[in-house]
């Protein structure tokens, strides 16, 4: 089955096209990373996905419930407790206050905030902590699809990759789906089933590859090696770490 369709889609700002002839699938149960190099239009089609950028031209067919978006920064209101920021996306469900305390403690354990945590203010909180409120924030809802937008790009090596752990438990364990968008392919390869290259310039899609071995099982030298091996003999990745094309040309 299929959880989220983009056919053909295509998108200016401006009158300057960004995207066209987009399509894309995500299957359900699926963790797909969307890779291109910079300012190749990843985070306006992550946009568009989530339905907070109205395409301007294609289809966008979600077949599934909710889903919810993790940005590159967290986005939290710097006025309330983490605990607040994440029961905040429980509003409208209008639950009692004890199931939306526990609601809010569980996803917090699955992200590995702790109870202190839960007590601060987003500017007492690291930027890792930070990230964590807002995956937790984007799970509490319990969502079928999660939308990623370079949500780790600002952390470092270590904290990245436990919260790469985090994204793979609670997509691929837990029968959801996602879209992950990257420009690391490194990040791309250890989480992923599945890699799609965004055209350098957004036109089209340049194509997709699946990730051998399975999310959660891939140790560090198997990401090495895969990530290598895709760079330097695949050539759908010559263009992923290029800067800005657009400006450069
Ligand atoms: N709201 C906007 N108004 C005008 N131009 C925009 C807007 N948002 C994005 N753009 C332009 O559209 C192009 C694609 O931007 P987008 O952020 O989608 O690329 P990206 O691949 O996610 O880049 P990066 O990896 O650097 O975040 C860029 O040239 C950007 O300057």
């Amino acid at each position: 089955m299929t959880a989220l369709t983009l056919d053909h889609i295509g998108h200016a700002f401006l009158g300057r096209t960004v995207l066209d002839g987009i399509s894309l699938t995500v299957e359900a149960g699926e963790l797909v990373a969307l890779v291109g190099p910079s300012g190749s239009g990843k985070s306006t089609l992550a946009h568009i996905a989530a339905g907070l950028v109205e395409a301007r031209r294609g289809r966008v067919v979600r077949d599934y419930d909710r889903h919810a978006v993790v940005f590159q920064e967290p986005r939290l209101l710097p006025w309330a407790t983490a605990a607040a920021n994440i029961a905040f996306a429980l509003k409208p469900l209008r639950l009692s206050r004890r199931i939306v305390r526990e609601r809010v403690e569980t996803v917090a354990a699955k992200v590995a905030l702790e109870r202190s945590d839960l007590a601060k203010f987003p500017a007492q909180l690291s930027g890792g902590m930070r990230q964590r409120v807002a995956i937790a924030r984007a799970l509490v809802t319990d969502p079928a699809f999660l939308i990623f937008d370079e949500p780790f790009t600002a952390l470092d090596v270590a904290l990245k990759r436990r919260m790469q752990d985090i994204v793979i438990t609670s997509v691929t364990s837990e029968s959801r789906s996602g879209l992950f968008i990257t420009h690391d392919m490194a990040e791309a390869v250890r989480i992923a089933h599945r890699i799609a290259v965004l055209d350098p310039l957004g036109r089209g899609m340049a194509g997709n590859v699946t990730v051998p071995l399975t999310p959660g099982t891939r140790d560090d030298r198997a990401v090495f090696e895969i990530a290598h091996d895709f760079l330097t003999r695949n050539p759908l990745f010559a263009h992923v770490n290029d800067m800005d094309e657009r400006r450069a040309g």
